[in-house]
Formats: C-alpha cells, structure tokens, sequence
C-alpha cells in the first residue's frame, strides 16, 4: 500500500495534526470531524515513517468498545508493526502497569479488584465497628464521598482538612482513612483506586515513572473532553518528559460531568502546555448538511461554549424525520415498520442502524417489538431487559406464585433478598419436593418431617407463609399493584439498594418498567391474569441476544454511542421529563440541562444519512398513563429541517395533520414542568361536550389525567379517570368541574 495513497485521504488540517508528531497537540473540534481518523493516521504515521518501535506508543480510548475499533482501524493501515503499541481504556493501561510494580504500594503478591458489592461490605463492617447508624450514614453516600475524593486525587488526610465543620464530611474522612487501610489489609483496590495509586506510584516513585516517560514518548488521547482530575494528572506525569501529547475532543460532546470529568481539562490544555499546537477541523465527514445544522442549532442554545463553525461538503439529504407515537409501544412499532421497509427494499442492511434512548429502562418495549417483528438487534453496554437481574427476580416471584412446582424460580429467589437460606438447604428443599411430588410451599409446610430439612425449617416457614399471603392476594389485586406489593412485602427495593447502590436507581427504573408492561397488558388482555401474563412474556423472555459481529440493529443509551456512528439513526424518547431528564429539568441548574443539550448533540452527530426522532403522547410511569409534552431540544431544531410522519391515528381520524410543526410549544401539557404551562382548556358544558375514554382532562386539584370510563348519570356524567398526580378516581364531571384540554 503506497503511503502517499494513505494520507492523501485526509485533509489539509488533518495532515498536520498528523505530521506534527512532535510536542503537545490538540485537536479541538467537532463531532465527525475526523479527530479519531487523526489519531490512528498519526499512529501508523509513526510507526511507518519516523520509525517510532510500536511499543513507545500509548493511546488512550473511553470505552472497551472504541480501544477495540482503534486497534482494528490501525492494523489496516499498516498490519502487524502496530501490534506492539498500547491502545486501551485507561483503566485497563494502569491495571497493566499496576500489576507490574504494586509491591511497592504495599501490595505483597498481585491485588484483588473490588466491585461495588465488597466495597459495601467492607464499608459495612467500618460502620459497624464504629458504631455508626447505616440509615444515618448510608454506605453509598458514603461511598459515593470516597470515589468523589479519589476522583480528585483527594488523599485521607487532605480530606480531614477539607472535611473540618461538615458533620457528614468529618465522619466520611475517618471512614476513607480506615477504608484505605481495610483494602490494603485484604489486598484490594477498588474501581477509583487505579488510576489514582497509578499517579500515586508515579509521584512517589520517580525512577519508575521515568520508567513509563521513556517508553511511553508518544501518548495520544481521544475524547479527552471526558477525563476527570486523576486521568488528566497521570497523561500529564507521564508526558512530562517528551510532551509529545496529542490529545483530541470536543467540549461540546462532554457528557460525563456526573462521573467527576472535567471539562476544563481540554479547555485549559493551552495554558498547561504553553507552546501546544491547536488543531481546528472544521469540515465534518460523517452527516448530511441537515442533521449538522440541527445539530449546530441545538447545541448553540448552551451558553459559555468554544463557538466553532462545522460545515460539510455532503449532500443536503432527507429532512429529520419527526414522529408522534401515541404511547411508547407504537413507538416502537413505528421503529420497528421502518426498518422493516428499509431491510425489504434493500436500502439498509440491518447493521447500518442505530436505537438510541436516554435510560436503560426505555429499551424495554423496543426490545420486545424488535423480538416480535423478527428483527435481530444487539444491545450494547447493558443486558436486554428480561434478563436483568431484577426483572429475572422479580419474574421468578411471579412465576413461583403462579406455579408453587417452578422450582426452577424458587432456586432463584428462596434467598433473595437474603435470608440466611443457604445453596445446600434449597438444593435438599427441592428434592424433597420433586420426591414427594410436593410444590415448593407445600414442601416447606411439611419440612419439619424432613431428617434433612428439619433444623432447616424454621427459616424456610416464614417462606412459605409469604408465598400463601402473596396467593391470596393475588386474587384481588391487579398486576400493577401486586408487583409493587411483592417488593414491598419482601423488602426488595432495600434489597436492590443494598446490593449496589450505584445501580440501584437504574433497577428501580427497570422495574417501574416492568409494571408499565403489565399495565399495557392488563389494557389489552381480554381476560387478564397472572397465568396470562407470564405466558405473554416467555415469548420474548426466551430470546437470546444475537452473536457479536451478527447483521443486526444497535440499541444502545446515547452515552454509550459516543464516537460511533451509523447511516440511519432513531432517536427514541425525545420528551422532556425523559431527555431532558426529570432530574435536570427541576433541579434549577442550568448546567444540568446544558449536559443533557451535549448528550442530544452527541446522539444527532450519530447519524450520516437518516435521522429519525421519536416521542410518545403518552408514557407509563410507575403503571400510570402520564402525558408528555416534546422534548425542548427538539423544540430547538429549526422547522424547516423536520418533517412530520403522519401517525396511524391522525390518517384515520384527522387526515394528515402536522401537529408537531404547527403548534410545537402548545402541543402537550409536560407531566413535570407542567405547573408553569397552563393548559388550553375548553369552555365547560359547551355544545356536544361530553367525555369519552381516552380524553385529558384537567381538575383543579388533582391536575391531569386521562379518562378510563363513561358513565352518564342524570344531567352528569360519572367519569373514571387516572391522574398523573393521584391515580384512578371516580368523580361526577360537572360537580368535580372536570374540564376537557384541547389537543
Ligand atoms: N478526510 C476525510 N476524508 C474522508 N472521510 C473522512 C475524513 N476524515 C474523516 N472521515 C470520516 O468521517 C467519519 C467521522 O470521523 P471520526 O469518527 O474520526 O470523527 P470524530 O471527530 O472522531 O467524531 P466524534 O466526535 O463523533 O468522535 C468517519 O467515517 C471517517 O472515516
Ligand atoms: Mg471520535
């Protein structure tokens, strides 16, 4: 391959970055600008022309994901010679070197890494020892406090400085000092710890780190934007001696604040390197003039930011797609006819396309329409949605309520949460059962006359007494309640905060899912039931995930879906209260809402060809019906880039109507920020006024809802309806002044 050939495909700007192979660089530029094309050309540039050996090379990625496609990309270029270089996450970079030279932080033989399960524990056991009150200090907050501190390179005893009058803080810098010494003690490091007893062994070890300048003389950095204090710390230790650093992002694309980075890492790079070479690109390659001005339009509302003009040379390309879904299983269905059409008629391969959502949660009814419509898909950074561990939990409690024989799920949950029921006594419970032809209950009634089980007994009882309640009730509730009851009554939420508090919210989320699909279940189901239910779901809980490298769609968060790219992009749930989140639309500051601006800029650079963008009228949350209101980024996109696909019900009803372009601020009454924006409502008691089921409607007290059932009585109508705030009541619509809102 001629050399030339290879760097003719760049440009001018481009080049330069990758020929300036000596002293500090940045490149700060845009999404799709080619800052990560740069940075694999400036490897095999190295390799291939200054004859740099491979192994004086270190370059650094984000995610497993991306190290992964950096290393493929510059094997291609130039083969076997780059076998050598260091191309990883930092994490797994200062493992490597941990591994090497952890004696001399105290570590005997190797270290353990710990997850945040021993974390707790270990916390636990502090807490304990001194006598401290776990609901008065969590372990979280507590552990939360000690990642904060290690993020900041915040040693124990700087944080007894910093912690002096903070009651809270105080306590926290004794607990970090006897953490520290805990982890030591039982050969550990946490997640935190390495890459900050990396910098640590570099400080305090200057013949070491010389060690790591001389071989590592050119470092590069991608996304550079997202590094926290203790990663800016340590590429700075070990660049110091070459300063042959070349760092590359984009402040607009910073979106891990939450995790301690640092955003003026990149903008501060100028003053920390005085003669740095700062490279601009401004030509983007990757999307059509369309999706990069809507892009450029969204981003442009945060304030304070590097203005940088990005401009392309690609074609004009289709309008960004604009979808209202009545409720998010349409949405997805919409999703799911659009690949549908675009695999059929040959256009895209199901690989060019790309899901994308702001939480885990929302990949719940994508998945089971992608499932139902025969559509491969991978879901990246995360477990599909019936096999997570708190659905597969919860599931199992279902399923052994239903059937006392599934000893299958008993296995699964006769300890969880814990209740001191070891592996040995199930495995003993369940052959006594499938003996004596016993389900699990009935076999934990009669285990006093088990020789094996007796002494076993007196925890397994409270079990089964459980689980006979949990069938009583199961008669009289509703799934919607019965869920949520089940947790309650065996304190799983405590469970799930316990196990791993950094997760905790995410399961919750999940879980709140999971009654949501049970809700759309008991809506639809001519004769709903327990039975019923489970059934529906082991058609998709079955599925398996699609091998790696397979011809199927992405579904990923948007945070996962930085530095990739796809010809055809959906972006799913474009409501505020879910993107923006709840969190930042009333947490008042400002910078919380800019953060989720860069997450949307993030998710819209994505997309090369197609861009697509989603929102349901109507959401479940914790079961209930909420209205939504369009997302505000969305809001921000000029109307001339959108066009809006008529939905199914507009076509029936309406004729084509293109609501969102007309009326977009006016469009839906928002479930959260909602106490600012009153409500278009209808004269009461007008001509033809009357209610049907499926109408909003508002009331003075209970705010918004939607209503379920008619009734006329007399001169009134007796009106069922679920608020957003209160849930189901039943009202008379005159007396109670229920007031029809107008679409
Ligand atoms: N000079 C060029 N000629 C042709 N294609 C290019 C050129 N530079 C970059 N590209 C292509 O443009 C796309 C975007 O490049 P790349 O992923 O390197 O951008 P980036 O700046 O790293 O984006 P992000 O900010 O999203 O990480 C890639 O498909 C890349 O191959
Ligand atoms: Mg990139």
């Amino acid at each position: 391959m001629g050399t030339d050939n290879k760097y003719a495909a760049l440009n001018e700007m481009q080049r330069r970055a990758v020929f300036q192979t000596e002293g500090p660089v940045l490149i700060l530029a845009g999404a799709g600008s080619g800052k990560t094309r740069v940075l694999t050309h400036r490897m095999a540039y190295l390799i291939e022309e200054i004859m740099v050996p491979s192994y004086h090379i270190l370059a650094i990625t984000f995610t497993n994901k991306a190290a992964k496609e950096m290393k493929e990309r510059v094997e291609k270029l130039i083969g076997d010679p780059a076998r050598e270089a260091w191309i990883s996450t930092f994490h797994s970079a200062c493992i490597r070197i941990l591994r090497r030279h952890c004696s001399l932080l105290g570590y005997t033989d190797g270290f353990t890494i710990y997850d945040p399960e021993d974390q707790k524990n270990v916390i636990r056991r502090l807490l304990r020892e001194m006598n401290i009150n776990e609901k008065m200090f969590t372990p979280r907050s507590v552990l939360g406090a000690i990642s904060h501190a290690k993020d900041e390179l915040v040693t124990p005893s700087r944080y007894d400085e910093i912690a002096k009058g903070d009651l809270f803080k105080e306590k926290v810098a004794v607990l970090y000092h006897r953490y520290q010494k805990a982890l030591l003690e039982n050969q550990a490091m946490d997640f935190d710890d390495i890459i900050a007893k990396t910098v640590a062994l570099f400080e305090q070890n200057p013949e070491i780190l010389e060690y790591y300048q001389e071989k590592f003389r050119y470092i590069m950095v991608d996304e550079y934007q997202d590094t926290n204090t203790a990663q800016y710390r340590l590429i700075r230790l070990l660049a110091n001696k070459y300063e042959n650093l070349c760092v590359v992002g984009d402040d607009d694309q910073s979106i891990y604040r939450f995790r301690g980075a640092n955003i003026r890492n990149i903008l501060d790079f100028e003053k920390d390197y005085q003669d740095a070479c700062v490279i601009r690109l401004e030509e983007n390659y990757r999307s059509t003039q369309t999706i990069l001005d809507a892009a450029n339009a969204v981003i442009a509302h945060n304030v304070g930011r590097k203005s940088k003009t990005l401009w392309t040379q690609n074609e004009t390309g289709d309008p960004i797609r604009v979808y209202e879904a009545y409720n998010e299983e349409e949405e997805a269905n919409y999703v799911a006819e659009q690949i549908i059409q675009k695999v059929s008629g040959k256009t895209r391969r199901y690989i060019d396309m790309a899901i994308l959502f702001r939480t885990n949660a929302q990949s719940r009814a994508l998945e089971e329409r992608m499932i139902m419509a025969n559509i491969p898909y991978r879901l990246y950074g995360g477990t599909p949605f019936y096999q997570r561990m708190e659905i597969k939990d919860i599931l199992c409690y279902l399923r052994l309520i239903a059937n006392d024989k599934d000893y299958v799920a008993a296995e699964r949950i006769l300890n969880v949460p814990k209740r001191g029921i070891g592996t040995v006594t199930v495995e003993k419970l369940r052959s006594f059962a499938v003996e004596q032809s016993y389900g699990i209950t009935e076999a934990i009634e009669q285990s006093v006359l088990s020789e094996e089980l007796r002494r076993a007994s007196k925890k397994l009882s409270p079990v089964g007494e459980l689980f006979t309640a949990f069938r009583g009730q199961a008669q009289d509730v509703s799934l919607t309640e019965f869920i949520p009851l089940i947790m309650e009554k065996v304190g799983y939420k405590d469970y799930l905060r316990e196990e791993d508090p950094e997760r905790y919210e995410d399961r919750i989320q999940n879980l709140d899912e999971f009654v949501n699909r049970a809700a759309e279940y008991e809506e639809t189901a001519p004769e709903p039931s327990l039975g019923g239910f489970l059934e529906e779901l082991a058609l998709v809980a079955a599925i398996d995930s699609f091998e790696e490298g397979a011809d199927a769609v992405s579904m990923m968060t948007l945070h996962s879906a930085k530095g990739l790219e796809f010809p055809v992009v959906f972006m799913t749930g474009m409501e505020d209260g879910i993107f923006p989140g709840y969190m930042s639309l009333t947490s008042g500051d400002e910078e919380d809402i800019e953060e989720e601006r860069r997450l949307c800029y993030v998710g819209i650079t994505r997309a090369q060809k197609e861009l697509y963008m989603t929102y349901a009228k109507i959401r479940r949350v914790h079961g209930l019906e909420q209205i939504s209101k369009v997302s505000q980024f969305m809001r921000e996109i000029p109307m001339d880039l959108l066009e809006e696909e008529v939905g199914k019900m507009e076509q029936k009803e309406e004729g084509p109507v293109r609501k969102f372009v007309k009326t977009p601020e006016v469009h839906f009454q928002n479930r959260y920020v909602g106490k600012n924006v009153a409500p278009p409502v209808s004269q009461p008691g007008g001509p033809g006024e009357g209610f049907a089921p499926g109408d909003l409607v508002t009331h003075r007290k209970f705010g918004l809802g939607t209503v379920k059932e008619v009734q006329s009585v007399n001169a009134d109508y007796q009106v069922k309806v679920n608020f957003v705030k209160v849930g189901e009541k039943t009202l008379f619509a005159k007396l109670a002044g229920i007031k029809k809102v107008e679409e």
